[in-house]
């Protein structure tokens, strides 16, 4: 029998009767392999926040095209009835909920809503942010303090700590936080945002290392600037976006695609031993 074999043809052995009982042609049993593993988060369930414009609607979009069913939202019904008819539109797998990430019942919703057609969640992937400052920092009321920290910081922690039993049920996950250059690089009169985003740095690392023995995988990306409704407000600012343009390596602005692919990697299983790890998308910054 196999048994008696030396490892290497046992191994020989088991592959050829698994040929020869199969009842599935080789030539179909190859292309289902294939195509099954060109969706590499087939069957995941992915919460992703701040998703219905921007940098979370190319992430939501990417991640349901790798095959997740992608949970998405942000604080406005139209915004997410909009961005859920587009992708459903495209034959994703979608659904969404308004969920301003800064209240408890709306995260309470959310993950209600995650829960409600799938049994677990996979991916945690935190958008949302919020800059309503241009102005210098310890000018800054309480307010916004608590505005851009209770936002950028707070909820990504707190929404994770909601979701975390239904990670654990799958036993494991990934968490992806979406940071910023600005982290490393401080943005004049956006010190209060830039704070938040440093601060995200260190969450990812201490989540990371704290969910590690439960298989839950922690990164961030840290954009550059990103061609998005976000930095219009910006226009204010002493700078202009052809100068961004020229600081950064490879000469053009990016595109919020642009930060899509490495979540759907940093989710999926080729990502499976990268955990606490910030990851910059900025098209290289020499500044940095
Ligand atoms: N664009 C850039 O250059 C950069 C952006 N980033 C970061 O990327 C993230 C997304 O930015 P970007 O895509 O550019 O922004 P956009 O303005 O294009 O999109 C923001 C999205 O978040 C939603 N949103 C805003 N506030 C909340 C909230 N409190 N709760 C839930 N959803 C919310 C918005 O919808 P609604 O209005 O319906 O809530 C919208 O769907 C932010 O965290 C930002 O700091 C980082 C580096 C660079
Ligand atoms: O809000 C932001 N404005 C920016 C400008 C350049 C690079 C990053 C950012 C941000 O995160």
């Amino acid at each position: 029998t196999a048994r008696q074999l030396p490892p290497m043809f046992r191994a020989l052995s088991w592959t050829l009767r698994g040929l020869h009982c199969s009842s599935i042609p080789l030539s179909t049993r190859m292309f289902s392999e294939r195509a099954d593993k060109s969706r590499s988060l087939a069957d995941k369930v992915a919460v992703i926040t701040g998703s219905t414009k921007g940098i979370g609607f190319a992430i939501a979009r990417h991640l349901a095209q790798n095959g997740a069913h992608v949970v998405i939202c942000s604080r406005k019904q139209w915004n997410v009835d909009q961005a859920v008819t587009t992708l459903q539109k495209e034959g994703l797998s979608v659904t969404g909920t308004v969920c301003h990430v800064g209240k408890a019942e709306d995260r309470d919703r959310l993950v209600a809503k995650a829960l409600e057609h799938h049994k677990g969640i996979d991916f945690l992937v935190c958008v949302a942010g919020v800059n309503p400052l241009v102005g210098s920092t310890l000018g800054a009321s309480e307010q916004v303090w608590d505005k851009i920290l209770g936002v950028n910081v707070k909820a990504p922690a707190l929404l994770l700590s909601q979701l975390l039993p239904h990670m654990e049920n799958r036993g494991g996950g990934s968490v992806v936080l979406v940071s910023s250059v600005a982290a490393y690089m401080p943005i004049s009169k956006l010190g209060v945002y830039n704070t938040s985003k440093t601060a995200l740095l260190g969450l990812c690392k201490s989540l990371a290392m704290e969910l590690a023995p439960k298989g839950i995988r922690v990164n961030s990306i840290v954009p550059g600037l990103i061609k998005t409704d976000f930095i219009q407000m910006e226009k204010t600012l002493p700078y202009t976006l052809s100068d961004l343009n020229k600081i950064y390596g490879l000469q053009r602005l990016g595109e919020p695609e642009d930060c899509a692919g490495i979540v759907s990697f940093l989710c999926s299983s080729d990502a499976s031993y990268i955990t606490g790890e910030n990851i910059t998308v900025a098209g290289y910054s020499p500044k940095l």
